[in-house]
């Protein structure tokens, strides 16, 4: 019987993998988990070549895979093409959060089972979001490059300065990161955490922020759920943008949906790029009407060097905070995705199958999470 193949696809490492062995994320570190794969008598073929199809080595090798791990910081497009072309394909593993790069719909009619290492990342996100936010609204690279260029203009900083504290902020999705996010945010003393989600946050979450904030600010009470979205926008200061990507979030932050924002708010999206439109969220940068954008997503990954949002700024040339997609890949985050690959990898190989709930998108056809849609109902 033929030895069944793992197809693992990641992004280059370079000399950075050699002088870095904690970057397991990296093709040249594969997870770590090369032996572990071999032992189980499978092959293992990594690779970063994933476009174009269907002419990339990740096609040619999807002909008899039997597994494929992928990763959202490089995402190789499982498609529905990809998938009809893999007759043997049975589990599809992200390693990280974020198996939107997987057609899920497709995998379901194939009964494949699609994981993730959920949690595994959420608090590297969460940190990410924070610092995004504060070099936008604190001019941050305003007063770096002023420091490195040998300036000394205050004001020129200072009239793009504010601070955090007594802001509105928002998110949209209060999930893992979401509702982490807010956790942090309550040190800020805020006015107000909002949250447009239709999966309600429990009572006890909600109430422990507002406990918290009553402990340190002396003000509780400051988490709200908004039904309505253009609610929610119109009033804050700050929005952070917490949710997959699937159909219904897919273009979201278009002009239409910006408009409904504060003049002069902050957009800050470590989800997934495109739940904005890109050319939308440049031109709102440029205009003024955002006083900036932020994050480490972008639609296409890797970005093209044109892409609108490495160029995008407004005219103080202080509204542009993104970085490329490394949020959710710190060091901390890889040790931890990783081991969730080997575990996901091990339920598979022993033929238990016994994957932690919160790791599976997609099973026997159906949905196993209800955070790609409203409508998607768990198993
Ligand atoms: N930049 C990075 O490195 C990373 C990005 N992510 C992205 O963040 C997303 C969220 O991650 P988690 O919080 O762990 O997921 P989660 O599943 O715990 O939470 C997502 C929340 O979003 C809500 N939601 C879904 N569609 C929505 C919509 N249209 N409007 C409002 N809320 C909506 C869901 O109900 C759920 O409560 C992931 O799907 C992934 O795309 C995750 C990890 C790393």
């Amino acid at each position: 019987m033929s030895k069944g193949k793992v197809l693992l696809v990641l992004y280059e490492g370079g000399k950075h993998a050699q002088e870095q062995e904690k970057l397991l994320g990296c093709i040249e570190n594969e997870l770590g988990v090369r032996k572990f794969i071999e032992e189980q008598g499978y092959e293992l073929v990594a690779t970063t070549d994933k476009d174009p199809e269907p002419t990339s080595t990740v096609d040619k090798e999807l002909k008899d895979a039997e597994i494929v791990i992928t990763t959202p910081f490089f995402p190789a497009y499982i498609s529905r093409n990809r998938i009809a072309e893999a007759p043997n394909l049975k589990l599809c593993i992200t390693a990280g959060v974020g198996s939107d790069h997987v057609d899920l719909e497709a995998a379901n009619e194939r009964k494949i089972t699609v994981t993730e290492v959920t949690g595994s990342n959420v608090v590297s996100v969460a940190e990410h979001v924070l610092a995004t936010i504060l070099v936008l609204i604190r001019n941050y690279n305003g007063g770096h490059q002023q420091a490195i260029d040998g300036e000394w203009d205050i004001a020129g900083v200072a009239k793009n300065v504010y601070d955090l504290e007594d802001k509105v902020i928002s998110t949209v999705g209060a999930g893992r990161i979401g509702y982490r996010v807010l956790e942090r945010l309550v040190a800020f003393n805020p006015k107000k955490l909002l949250y447009y989600d239709y999966q309600e946050l429990p009572t006890e979450a909600v109430n422990r922020l507002n406990a918290a904030s009553e402990l340190f600010n002396g003000r509780g009470n400051i988490v709200q759920r908004v039904e309505k979205m253009e609610d929610m926008l119109a009033q804050s200061d700050v929005v952070t943008i917490n949710c997959p990507l699937h159909k219904d979030s897919k273009g979201l932050f278009n002009k239409q949906l910006i408009s409904h924002m504060k003049n002069g708010a902050y957009l800050v999206n470590t989800a997934r790029g495109a739940i904005c439109v890109a050319e939308d969220v440049a031109e709102a940068v440029r205009s003024g009407k955002l006083a900036g954008y932020g994050g480490d997503v972008w639609n296409k990954q890797p970005a093209p060097k044109n892409h609108p949002w490495r160029s995008m700024d407004n005219k103080d040339h202080v509204g542009n905070a993104m970085t490329v997609h490394i949020s959710g890949t710190s060091l901390d985050a890889q040790k931890r995705y990783a081991q969730g690959v080997k575990n996901i990898l091990n339920s598979y190989f022993s033929k238990k199958f016994d994957y932690r709930p919160q790791d599976v998108i997609v099973q026997n056809g159906t949905y196993a999470t209800r955070a790609y849609g409203q409508e998607k109902k768990s198993l």
